[in-house]
């Protein structure tokens, strides 16, 4: 648990699964995360982590499970309902449209949530560009962009419609130090305004530095959960995904 959980959690799964076939991508996976947190989830390439994404933004079908957000439940509601609910998401590989400029491709957040979710919208779509450091090519195509700018101009395109629920799939892939540095910055930034994130992160440093509480998942199961640096020197975890070697170190 995570301090303030007397409060009803912003999303609780209870015991959900996702199975495709006879994989078991997500196995009995039980959480709540709370408002205005940063969360992480790690674990090897294969562990469920996109996979449990999907499973909150009903893009994956639940084979068991039940999804509550902000004490209703969800679970069997449509993708586009998920986002009127207010969670965004960032996909692993970028999926920008690219025969429409940036600034088009962003104001596509906005209109993937309900009329009056949009009525409330406190910062408009060149404020949002501005802010996550896209203003400058709004009127370019994504394909012109650097790999590292195509990210930011999707964390834009999620933040725009200010989700309650920020979902964000590898954003640093592809990205240098310098660039990850400053999504950690905008994370932060986005925590201050009260955004709860959940990252999927392999750049462990980076989910230390800048999470609240991590889950490590292992074969689509949670194995560990709490304080980062707990998290990460869990005997489980450095197993199946730091390696025996970093036990060691
Ligand atoms: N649409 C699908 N159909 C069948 N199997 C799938 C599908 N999507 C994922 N899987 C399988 O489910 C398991 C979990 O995959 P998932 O992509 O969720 O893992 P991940 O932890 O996100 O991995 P990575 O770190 O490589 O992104 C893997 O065995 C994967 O092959």
């Amino acid at each position: 648990m995570t301090g303030d959980d007397r409060q009803v959690p912003l999303l609780e799964l209870t015991d959900i699964a996702v199975h495709f076939g006879g994989v078991k991508a997500v196995d009995g996976v039980s959480l709540d995360l709370h408002q205005g947190r940063i969360y992480g989830i790690m674990g090897a390439n294969g562990s469920g982590k996109s996979t449990l994404l999907g499973a909150i933004t009903r893009l994956n079908p639940l084979t068991r499970g039940i999804m509550r957000f902000d004490g209703r439940e969800f679970t069997t509601v449509r993708p586009h309902a998920v986002a009127h609910l207010g969670v965004a998401r960032t996909f692993q590989t970028v999926r920008l449209i690219d025969d429409r400029t940036v600034r088009d491709n962003v104001q596509l957040g906005v209109d993937t949530v309900s009329r009056d979710r949009r009525d409330q919208l406190t910062s408009t779509v060149d404020e949002v560009m501005e802010r996550v450091g896209v203003a400058a090519v709004a009127r370019m195509r994504p394909s012109e962009l650097s790999y590292g700018m195509q990210r930011r101009v999707e964390i834009a395109r999620a933040i725009v419609a200010c989700p309650r629920l920020l979902l964000l799939d590898e954003p640093t892939a592809g990205m240098n130090t310098a660039e990850r540095d400053e999504v950690s910055e905008l994370m932060r930034a986005l925590q201050v305004e009260g955004f709860t994130q959940l990252l999927v992160e392999h750049d462990v440093p980076m989910m230390v530095d800048v999470c609240d509480y991590l889950f490590g998942m292992n074969q689509g199961e949670l194995i560990a959960q709490g304080d980062p640096e707990a998290v990460v020197a869990d005997e489980a975890v450095r197993e199946s995904y730091l390696g025996k070697a970093a036990g060691n170190a």
